[in-house]
């Protein structure tokens, strides 16, 4: 579809985005903007805060590649998370170009073919410990056990061993803690950091325990030569524009983004994938199809990844329809255009793939959960920006092929082994990511070979059809 030829600009005034907040809540406004401009870009009235909302894939492609230079991270938002993540690899600039090199390098296709082995070991672990825990009789919170599971997987990829699983989920907690506790300062971005507001203490005490458990971590790092695998001892060995080591803040507060970035989102992405399944039964056998010709009764390798193709286009769609990244913002470093829309110096635009990835015109039925739409050809015909789940360019997510290594081994384990049973009545709320609203329990109980049973629920179809206007 080509950009729609807008010669202003779909305003969103701040009565209007009101209205829309009580009717639908902050989900509700945002889907709804995202229908209503299909593709136009929305001017949002936030108040002092007037945002361009961009969803077409010609203007993410402007952005994010032929543009880039121009759209520099920066946001108010992100000066708020800064506090947290540092200027590594959540900023911008020589420190992220640092942190950059080391964390690509460090997470990349080669360095997962080196270390799949004792990722898959750590898949199959995680799910053994998710089974013994979500049973019959006591469900478990789907979120806390993604979480767990997550962590399990993640803590010998960030520290090696020198952080335990128990001090992995602490630490965890306390970076959730210090994210919440932040959301004021991000919805006010304007409100200097010397002025106190709600949630300060909560951020003060947070940080320093994340801080008591990395550094002496770090330390260790250190004297034991910094020549791990892991990606604490990447960061030991990264250079920064200056030259030298980077400083223990800047590993510290890296490793904290990485939590940031990589976390939640996995543990919600998995979330959303076993109620997609619970909803979709015939797309669960066939997942489970294809993890018995693959697994074949054995443990999760690797090499499995390739082969999982329809478990990988499953994951794919859930992707789309969940998109963690809900809103990506940057800011205008000068005049520019986008469509015909005049975007002064200081503009701040938000990209959100959540609603690039509801277009109607590249996703025909765009709420109908159809993994088929990631066959080969489907991809090839598809505009390159119009999926983006990872983000794009410059920024693009560094741990992309971690995900989907993880996501599909840990579908394909529980499946080849499990019947899963799925409770709750689970809608996105919008958050810094989009966890479900309500609780969503998960029973796994060991696969009943003789029934036809593999994956059930009593979730309720949470796309009711679009309402117009
Ligand atoms: C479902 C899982 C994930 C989703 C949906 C996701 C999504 C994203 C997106 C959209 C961005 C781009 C942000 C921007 O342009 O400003 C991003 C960046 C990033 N992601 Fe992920 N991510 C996921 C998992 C992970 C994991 C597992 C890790 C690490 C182990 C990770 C580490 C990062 C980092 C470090 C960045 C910043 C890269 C940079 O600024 O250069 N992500 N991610």
């Amino acid at each position: 579809m080509p950009a729609p030829a807008v010669d202003h600009v779909h305003a969103l005034p701040l009565h209007r985005v009101l209205g829309r907040l009580i009717r639908g809540g902050p989900l509700g406004l945002v889907e709804e903007a995202g229908r209503q401009a299909q593709g136009a870009v929305v001017r949002l009235g936030l108040g002092p805060f007037r945002p361009l909302l961009l969803t077409h894939p010609d203007h993410l492609q402007h952005v994010l590649r032929d543009g880039a230079e121009n759209y520099a991270r920066g946001a108010a938002m992100w000066n708020a998370l800064g506090r947290l993540t540092g200027q590594g690899i959540a900023g911008e600039g020589p420190g992220w170009r640092a942190s950059r090199d080391v964390l690509r390098g460090g997470m990349s296709s080669r360095y997962l073919q080196r270390t799949g082995e004792a990722i898959a070991s750590s898949v199959e672990q995680a799910v053994e410990e998710l089974a013994a825990r979500a049973r019959p009789e006591q469900p478990e919170d789907a979120v806390t056990a993604m979480t767990r599971l997550v962590h399990r997987i993640i803590s010998p990829v960030f520290f090696g061993s020198r952080i335990s699983a128990a001090q992995c989920d602490r630490l965890g907690r306390e970076v959730a803690t210090a994210l919440d506790s932040l959301l004021w300062r991000m919805a006010m971005p304007f409100v200097p950091h010397g002025v106190p507001m709600p949630g300060d203490r909560a951020f003060l005490r947070a940080t320093r325990t994340i801080n008591r458990m990395l550094l002496p971590a770090i330390d260790t790092a250190r004297r034991q030569g910094g020549d791990g695998a892991d990606l604490m001892s990447g960061l030991l060995r990264g250079r920064g524009p200056d030259g030298r080591p980077l400083t223990d803040q800047h590993i510290g507060q890296d490793i904290v983004a990485l939590f940031v970035a990589g976390s939640e989102s996995s543990a919600l992405t998995l979330t959303w994938a076993w109620v997609v399944l619970a909803r979709h039964p015939a797309v669960a056998a066939g997942v489970r199809r294809e993890a018995d010709e693959v697994l074949a009764g054995g443990p999760p390798r690797p090499g499995h990844v390739r082969k999982l193709v329809f478990t990988r286009q499953v994951m794919a769609e859930v992707m789309r329809l969940y998109s963690m990244a809900w809103a990506v913002p940057r800011v205008a470093g000068q005049d520019d255009t986008i469509g015909r829309v005049p975007v002064p110096a200081g503009t701040t635009v938000v990209l959100s793939p959540y609603l690039t990835h509801r277009l109607a015109a590249f996703w025909p039925d765009p709420l109908r959960f159809d993994p088929g739409r990631f066959g080969k050809q489907a991809v090839r015909e598809r505009h390159p920006l119009a999926y983006l789940p990872f983000g794009d360019g410059a920024h693009q997510c560094v741990g992309q092929a971690f995900f989907t290594m993880e996501s599909v081994l840990v579908l394909a384990t529980v499946l080849s082994r499990y019947d899963v049973h799925v409770t709750g009545d689970p809608r996105p709320r919008l958050a810094v990511a989009l966890p479900p609203r309500g609780r969503v329990g998960l029973v796994l109980t060991p696969r009943d070979r003789s029934a036809q049973k593999i994956l059930d629920g009593d979730v309720e179809n949470p796309w009711p059809a679009p309402s117009p206007g």
